[in-house]
């Protein structure tokens, strides 16, 4: 239970714990003698909606804050707990002086050329990684979500969607279960009510289930039944076009009442993971298993004698597609560990 709040009546203190506030979170705030602590809800550019005890306001990093920033993962994003110095909109927009440290990060790196690590969201306990079961449905991109999942340190579940849209349930269940290893995975139709009394048991006051997948997949139509009121908009499919247009434009919190917390995130084009090796080692863990069967310790899985990812291969239990696509992601994470040593070498060669 969370210690007694520093100000506030019972009210107050509740809206706070419906928001997430732990008591780790809390025993950190409660060390900084200045400011009010709230929850980042909303993000526009530059500026932040943040929940606190009192109301939701709109605030900006301070100056001070902005010169010992690093990296854009520095910068608040939603989901995280931060000390503002207002905690009602009364006196104009709030400022933000502390973000304070994250449990999970669910991040991916920026879109093109650039190296920076764009948060998707923060301080989750679930990650919901959603996909459709028609048309968007793609094994080699659930393996990404998986990736960035278990590099989060949030837990992974997998939501097949628009289950009412796939006349193959069984072959998708197969494929799936082949190459998600102890992460749930649920099948729902939100236009059929089927399957939802299954999220139920993620649902808990104090928990954040953060949810992700591409534009279209029905994040929001699904986020709207479990709040159980048309919060977010959702846009009407033209017909025979399975895909939605793009309605989420910035990640949103929103509190179910006396079960938690959800956040949407806007939905994704392309998911180019950063160089997060760990990440992959655990999407992939069956082949990290059997490579450990092999005859050499630097076994590459091509045509070296004694592999038993090969053997795996050949007797079926693991397919070439898997190898392939484990060795794709390690060779961008590589790929991405050189670039970034590189950009840290000229930083500090700037700073002598
Ligand atoms: N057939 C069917 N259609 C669905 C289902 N769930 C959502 N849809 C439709 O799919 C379209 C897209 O749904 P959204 O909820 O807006 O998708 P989203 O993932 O939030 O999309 P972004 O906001 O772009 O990230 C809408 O037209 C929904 O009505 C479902 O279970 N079955
Ligand atoms: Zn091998």
């Amino acid at each position: 239970m969370c210690p007694k709040l520093k100000t506030g009546g019972n009210k107050l203190k509740e809206k706070l714990l419906n928001l997430g506030l732990n008591e780790e979170i809390y025993n950190e705030y409660r060390n900084d003698s200045e400011g009010h602590i709230g929850r980042v809800i909303a993000e526009y550019k530059g500026l932040y909606k943040i929940a606190t005890e009192e109301d939701d306001i709109l605030a900006k990093v301070s100056g001070k804050y902005i010169k010992g920033v690093v990296d854009t993962k520095d910068f608040p994003a939603v989901g995280d707990w931060v000390l503002v110095d207002r905690k009602s909109n009364k006196n104009g927009d709030g400022i933000i002086s502390k973000v304070f440290p994250r449990k999970s990060v669910v991040s991916r790196k920026v879109a093109g050329k650039r190296l920076d690590t764009q948060i998707i969201a923060s301080n989750i306990d679930y990650l919901f990684i959603c996909m459709s079961a028609n048309n968007d449905f793609n094994l080699r991109r659930l393996e990404r979500y998986i990736t960035i999942g278990w590099d989060s340190g949030a837990i992974p579940v997998i939501i097949i969607t628009k289950i009412d849209l796939c006349e193959n349930l069984a072959n998708i269940k197969n494929e799936i279960e082949s190459i998600s290893y102890g992460i749930d995975i649920l099948y729902v139709s939100a236009l059929e009510n089927e399957g939802i009394e299954k999220i139920d048991k993620y649902l808990f006051k104090g928990k954040t289930i953060g949810f992700i997948g591409s534009s279209g997949v029905g994040k929001s139509t699904l986020i709207n039944l479990l709040l159980g009121e048309n919060i977010q908009s959702v846009n009407n499919v033209r017909e025979n076009d399975q895909r939605g247009r793009h309605t989420t434009t910035h990640r949103e919190l929103f509190v179910i009442k006396e079960k938690g917390v959800i956040i949407d995130t806007p939905g994704m084009r392309e998911i180019q993971l950063l160089d997060n090796i760990n990440g992959i080692n655990d999407s992939f863990s069956e082949i990290i298993a059997l490579s450990k069967k092999c005859k050499f310790n630097d076994c590459k899985h091509n045509t070296e004698p004694g592999c038993a990812v090969r053997e795996a291969i050949d007797s079926g239990n693991l397919t070439i597609d898997r190898l392939n696509s484990y060795n794709k992601l390690i060779r961008e994470a590589l790929y991405l560990e050189k670039k970034n040593s590189i950009k840290e070498k000229k930083v500090k060669r700037k700073q002598v």
